[in-house]
């Protein structure tokens, strides 16, 4: 395939003094891709997307968006982004923060259609500094639409709002990416990222542990943990015997503490019951998504990445 990358990443690191927050980072993304950045808090993901619209200098490493520096796709008008700290100002209305932005662009929608877009028109004459979370949230996206961009930069674009804004703002998202339009946004929620996404990359401290789409993802970060207490004696047989339950990734036990991680928590339980009519108070819970990670990580520094 040649056609050219809306963002290519290669071996990028950034480090603050002694703290690296992004580890050797290489990732292309395709025009009309809609891509979820997932991970932890403190994985890099916010720190890769400043480093991808040149908003900081990478330590080592290089970032192209359509084939040129950063610099020269963002002036002309083709990268809108939306950032955690990015401020509006609070004396301005909506529409009056969209036009601030709107003339500052060389071809850009007009204010009454990227207020539009953003399902803002009939907070349009609020000020900045009167809006609820989730309001802000989407004047904000309206201010990043404005330009009309080929590439939009979301970090965390849901972070205040309810279920309910939060549906309003990807449907608003939908009708932008339908017109083919490649977007990166960070998350933490793998649902949001498993709803809305084509492709997931997960990160974790720094680095990529996972990519793919989001049924692949997902199945790699799906195990649950089975925890029972056990009343038969703790021998290597009785182990090895929990370990070779059907779908059971590993067996621990502490004590009377039983823990198994399993792929397919069903299968286990429906083997462990039958013979194991002295075990009490099973407990199923899905794995958080903090262990997952971490999971992910601890194989990709043993086996290599998982993607
Ligand atoms: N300007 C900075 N100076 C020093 N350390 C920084 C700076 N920016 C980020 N870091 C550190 O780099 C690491 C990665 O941070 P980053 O904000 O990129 O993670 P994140 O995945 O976006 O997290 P979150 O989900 O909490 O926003 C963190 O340990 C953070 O404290």
């Amino acid at each position: 395939m040649n056609e050219t990358p809306a963002i290519h990443l290669s071996g990028l690191r950034k480090t603050f003094g002694a703290l690296t927050a992004v580890d050797g980072v290489d990732l292309s993304i395709r025009p009309g891709e809609v891509v979820a950045l997932l991970g932890p808090n403190g994985a890099g993901k916010s720190t890769t997307i400043d480093l991808a619209l040149g908003l900081a200098r990478p330590t080592a490493g290089g970032v192209e968006l359509f084939g040129a520096p950063p610099r020269d796709a963002v002036a002309a008008g083709r990268v809108g982004a939306m950032l955690q700290g990015g401020a509006l100002l609070p004396t301005l209305t909506v529409a009056e923060s969209v036009a601030l932005v709107a003339a500052a662009h060389r071809h850009p929608l007009s204010v009454a259609e990227a207020l539009d877009r953003a399902r803002c028109t009939e907070i349009a004459r609020q000020r900045v500094s009167k809006l609820s979370g989730g309001q802000l949230q989407r004047a904000r996206f309206a201010v990043a639409v404005v330009s009309d961009p080929d590439l939009l930069f979301l970090d965390e674009p849901t972070a205040a709002m309810d279920v309910e804004a939060r549906r309003t703002f990807w449907q608003s998202m939908r009708a932008f990416t339908a017109a083919g339009r490649t977007v990166v946004f960070a998350t933490h929620y793998l649902d949001e990222a498993d709803e809305y996404a084509d492709r997931i990359v997960m990160m974790a401290r720094g680095r990529i542990v996972a990519d793919g789409t989001p049924a692949e993802v997902k199945a790699v970060v799906s195990g649950r943990r089975i925890r029972a207490t056990a009343a038969f004696p703790e021998t290597p047989a009785s182990t090895a015997a929990l370990a070779a339950l059907p779908g059971v990734r590993s067996a621990d036990r502490h004590g009377d503490v039983l823990t198994l991680i399993s792929d397919d928590s069903d299968a286990t339980l429906r083997a462990l019951i039958p013979t194991h009519d002295d075990i009490h108070d099973i407990e199923v819970t899905a794995h958080t998504m903090d262990e997952a990670f971490l999971a992910l990580t601890e194989a990709r520094d043993t086996e290599g990445a998982l993607s």
